[in-house]
């Protein structure tokens, strides 16, 4: 496979300093070198340009906290993906979680023109389906799902020029940290969410069969990880840590599972936040997950 990985070195969507050093910390633990060993050509295009904190003078616009630079940092992501083609893995690694309005548009943008039909598997303990007016912190990294479905600020939500997800083609796994109002915006929006009560009852091979079988009809499929998905003994380093997550082969047997299906066509890594990190541990767990997805196999 030939596999792009693009860094968007973005902090202004989480409420915590640190995860703009993301890509850094992943490239620091030979992600593009785990690739290459099974196999896959990797080209880094580098990072996307974005803002700094200290440079921006508009802190918060229509209660969304720096919500002019991620719009363009997104705008960016999604131009650089959508520009790739459709024989290459887009990887790209952030970052705090706004990013995936970028990258998830891009990837829509790279199926079809206008946009095609993508199904989205969001690896989460948070469901990031906020709007402005449902937001208790006003971050925006717990805002992409909404604005992708078309919620929210209509500067986020016009991101793919008219695309939209379909409610329908989402799946959230790894759930346990959800607002009181955003649950009942995903109730309305009748978006599947497979808490961390499903994963303990029903077991990762049956969520990853019913995912499959519910996104069957789907051009492309994209994984987007968030590491606070995974517990926090296992990953540290993140802004939003939340007791009781996905366990380390919870994770790597999800990405086996969806390895073999043979249909993900992209994927993002978000929320490593290095300076919260023990000796860059969440970021090494991290790379081993993106060489499970993509065909790493203990025998
Ligand atoms: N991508 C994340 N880590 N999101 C955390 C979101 C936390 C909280 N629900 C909020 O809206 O502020
Ligand atoms: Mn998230
Ligand atoms: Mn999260």
């Amino acid at each position: 496979m030939n596999v792009a990985l693009l860094g968007i070195p973005m902090d202004l969507g989480a409420g915590r300093r640190g995860v703009d050093m993301g890509p850094s910390a992943l490239r620091n633990a030979h992600l593009a070198g785990a690739l290459r060993a099974l196999g896959h050509t990797v080209t880094d295009l580098g990072d996307v340009g974005v803002a700094l904190p200290e440079s921006v003078d508009k802190l918060i616009e229509g209660g969304l906290v720096f919500l002019t630079p991620i719009q363009e940092a997104c705008a960016a992501a999604a131009e650089r993906v959508a520009a790739l083609g459709p024989d290459v893995f887009p990887l790209t690694i952030g970052g705090d979680h706004s990013v995936s309005m970028g990258t998830v548009t891009g990837n829509a943008l790279r199926l079809a023109p206008g946009g095609g039909r993508l199904g989205l598997i969001w690896v989460d303990a948070h469901t990031d389906y906020n709007t402005p007016d449902s937001s208790p912190s006003g971050n925006i990294h717990g805002m992409p799902v909404a604005h992708l479905t078309g919620l929210g600020d209509t500067r986020l939500t016009g991101l793919g020029g008219g695309w939209h997800m379909r409610p329908e083609d989402i799946v959230m796994i790894g759930i346990r940290s959800v607002d009181p109002h955003e649950r009942e915006l995903l109730r309305e929006a009748g978006i599947k969410a497979y808490t961390m009560k499903d994963v303990d009852q029903l077991g990762i091979t049956r969520i990853h069969e019913e995912t499959l079988e519910r996104l069957s009809g789907v051009q492309g499929l994209h994984v987007s990880f968030d590491a606070d998905a995974l517990d926090p003994a296992v990953c540290p380093g993140v802004g939003t840590p939340v007791p009781g997550g996905l366990t380390y082969r919870e994770g790597h047997l999800l990405m086996e599972l969806l390895s073999e299906s043979g249909r993900v066509t992209s994927m993002d890594i978000v929320e490593v936040n290095p300076i919260l990190d023990a000796h860059n541990q969440t970021a090494e767990v991290m790379v081993g997950m993106a060489a499970s997805l993509l065909g790493q196999r203990i025998l």
